[in-house]
């Protein structure tokens, strides 16, 4: 299965001032064990702030935002070599990812950073995600790697995300304030009920951040890609492979539906086409097939439509076929129409690679 798995800083640290060691050679066996279990982990660290604190104390943030960008940007190398070094232990690789909201929303750099995520999951190489806090604005944030990493469940299409904190899950009331508070095992009521995010601290309309309150938001969005939330305790080394196993961990939140199903849904909802593609009848059988659509196939095009956009397909009858998410634009299109898979690096002098629409972007109708 393919999963993103999110470390809150309080997992990181395991409490203390700066990266756990210990803690985080746990999290690499763990994920070995996916890995050789044939899943697919994706994994979203916070703790770079903390980790640049470690090796400056001096540098004092609290609500300072330059001086947590400082931080931020002394840690992370640092976090990141911790990483390098604790995974290599286990015979894995790691790939360091940084994302702004910016880069999730944008059109082509959606479908880039998808690429690259997904390309590195097929290589076997563990991709490592962070917000890139030194670009970070207010206006471009995500804010807080809770909602970053739902946004990459939605970006790689994983039916799971499981989000590592330092309690069991979420509760009817902060348990660190109410000592008989109770775990809230299961979420499936679509919008998650008002009493729970009283329980997270706020009010659905709330300014709140931190705490339980950023992981229902994170599991909002989740759910509309599809993905089903786990929030569970990152003090347990073995709580991924228990949960995996089939074993009742945290509290589960919900999705209802598949990732490819919300993936269609989204196509299909995604608002008026920015143009056509036309195909011919080979392409016509071959979409019938459920399979990519290929420049092979393409006669020409119809609007001025970029990477990224969603489009319609047309037959050369001009029925329409399908709706997807355009691998190339109108004008990169209108040139390696016809061409075979081959050429287009020839013709473009760059490549992303053979399909004009790949099938996972592709809903036929
Ligand atoms: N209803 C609740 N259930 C569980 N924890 C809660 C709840 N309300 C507030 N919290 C607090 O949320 C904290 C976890 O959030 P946070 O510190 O932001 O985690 P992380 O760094 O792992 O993202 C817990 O330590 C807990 O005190
Ligand atoms: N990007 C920041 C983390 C921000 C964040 O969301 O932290 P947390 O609430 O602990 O998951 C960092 O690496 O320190």
């Amino acid at each position: 299965m393919r999963l993103v798995i999110k470390l809150g800083t309080s997992t990181v640290t395991g409490g203390g001032a700066a990266p756990d060691r210990a803690r985080l050679a746990g999290v690499a066996r763990s994920l070995r064990r996916l890995c050789d279990a044939g899943h697919q982990p994706v994994l979203v660290s916070s703790g770079a702030v903390a980790a640049g604190r470690a090796l400056r104390p001096d540098i004092a943030a609290g609500r300072n935002v330059p001086h947590k960008q400082m931080l931020s940007a002394l840690g992370q190398p640092a976090l990141m070599a911790l990483y390098t070094a604790l995974f290599a232990d286990e015979g894995l690789q790691v790939a360091q990812i940084l994302l702004t909201h910016a880069d999730v929303e944008h059109r082509r750099r959606y479908l880039n950073a998808r690429t690259t995520l997904l390309g590195l999951i097929d290589a076997g190489i563990v991709p490592v995600v962070n917000e890139n806090d030194t670009l970070a604005t207010a206006e471009i944030r995500v804010g807080d790697n809770d909602q970053l990493s739902a946004l990459i469940a939605g970006l790689v299409d994983a039916p799971l995300l499981v989000l590592l904190t330092d309690q069991d899950g979420l509760f009817d009331a902060d348990p660190r304030r109410n000592a008989d508070a109770r775990l809230v095992t299961d979420i499936s009521e679509d919008p998650i009920p008002d009493v729970l995010w009283e329980a997270a601290g706020g009010s659905t309309g709330g300014l709140g951040t931190g705490g339980m309150l950023t992981k229902l938001r994170a599991a909002e969005i989740a759910r509309r890609a599809g993905t089903d939330t786990v929030i569970a305790n990152g003090q347990d080394s073995a709580v991924i492979e228990r949960l995996l196993a089939g074993e009742a961990v945290g509290t589960r939140i919900r999705a209802g539906i598949a990732p490819r199903e919300a993936r269609k849904r989204y196509i299909l909802a995604g608002g008026r086409a920015r143009g056509a593609i036309v195909v011919d009848a080979g392409a016509e059988t071959a979409l019938g097939a459920g399979r990519s659509l290929l420049a092979v196939g393409v006669t020409t095009t119809d609007g001025d439509f970029g990477r990224g956009d969603t489009v319609e397909v047309r037959g050369p009858a001009g029925r329409l076929l399908a709706r997807g998410i355009a691998n190339y634009s109108a004008a990169e299109l209108l040139r390696i129409a016809g061409r075979r898979s081959g050429d287009i690096e020839t013709v473009l002098g760059y490549h992303y690679g053979p399909e004009a629409i790949h099938r996972n972007d592709l809903v036929t109708l």
